[in-house]
């Protein structure tokens, strides 16, 4: 049977004043997994989903979503097709409470909707909603406290309740657990898996004790390229990724 594939890049490549940061990287995510893009500093991770989002245009290549070609799409568009990446913190309104937050967020998904807004009913329909979604995040205990009053962890788990409001089917996620604590790690690690059932999840990530937890399949990159792809199990143990990640521990950072 054929492989089922939401995200494809053909010869993805980015070129910056004659410098390669991504080249000729063939990715290919497999729909309802959690597939991990990791690499050394400078490997070319962030370019590549900068491409992927299109807040940057590839120098040449293709890239395929549900099979269709999205390489000239606009970054507004992605969204709307159900790919939709993490939001930074500061997207957060830090002064609303965290209800307000997933309903402004819900309220942009349903904005061309207008007949919506006509009922009263349709409004509690929203709070629901947003209440389910920061149940869903954790968050629930929370739902009347501004931004501003969460922890990082906290905060970081909102901004995924936030880009779940937008019911991605794929989720892109961008180092989700940078600057965390132990703690809010494991709990985050947790709320991937949670969030993950029933969709696809595209993440940037350096913990790589939270890759090798959650991911079916890994591809590394390394100067821009490809250096291997597979379960965590085979790729930890590649001579060249192994070499690539030299000093950083790939092996004592696991587990
Ligand atoms: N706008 C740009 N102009 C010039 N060079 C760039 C630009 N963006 C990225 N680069 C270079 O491309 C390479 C890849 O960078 P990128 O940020 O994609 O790597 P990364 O794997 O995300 O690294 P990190 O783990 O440090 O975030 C780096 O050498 C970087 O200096």
């Amino acid at each position: 049977m054929a492989e089922d594939y939401i995200l494809e890049t053909r010869d993805l490549t980015k070129e910056f004043k004659g410098f390669a940061a991504v080249q000729g990287v063939d990715l290919k995510v497999r729909r309802g997994s959690i597939h991990a893009l990791i690499g050394p500093n400078g490997a070319g991770k962030t370019t590549c989903f900068n491409l992927i989002t299109k807040f940057l245009q590839p120098t040449r290549g293709t890239i395929l979503y549900n099979g269709a070609d999205i390489t000239s799409a606009k970054s507004a568009d992605i969204a709307r097709l159900g790919m939709v990446r993490s939001f930074q913190i500061s997207a957060t309104f830090l002064h609303l409470t965290l209800l307000e937050n997933v309903r402004v967020a819900l309220q942009r998904q349903l904005g061309t909707a207008l007949h919506f807004w006509r009922s009263e009913s349709s409004l509690d329909v929203l709070n629901d909603r947003a209440m389910e979604l920061l149940e869903d995040v954790g968050l629930g205990g929370y739902a009347t406290q501004t931004a501003a009053e969460l922890s990082y962890g906290r905060k970081r788990a909102l901004e995924i309740a936030t880009t779940l409001a937008l019911d991605p089917e794929l989720l892109l996620l961008d180092e989700p657990t940078s600057g965390m604590g132990r703690e809010d790690i494991g709990r985050t690690a947790d709320l991937i898996r949670r969030v993950s059932k029933d969709r696809t999840v595209l993440m940037v990530e350096h913990n790589l004790s939270v890759v090798s937890d959650l991911s079916d399949i890994i591809t590394v990159l390394s100067r821009g390229e490809i250096l291997a792809e597979g379960p965590y199990s085979e790729v930890s143990k590649n001579p060249e990724v192994v070499e690539a990640y030299m000093g950083t521990g790939l092996e004592a950072n696991h587990g």
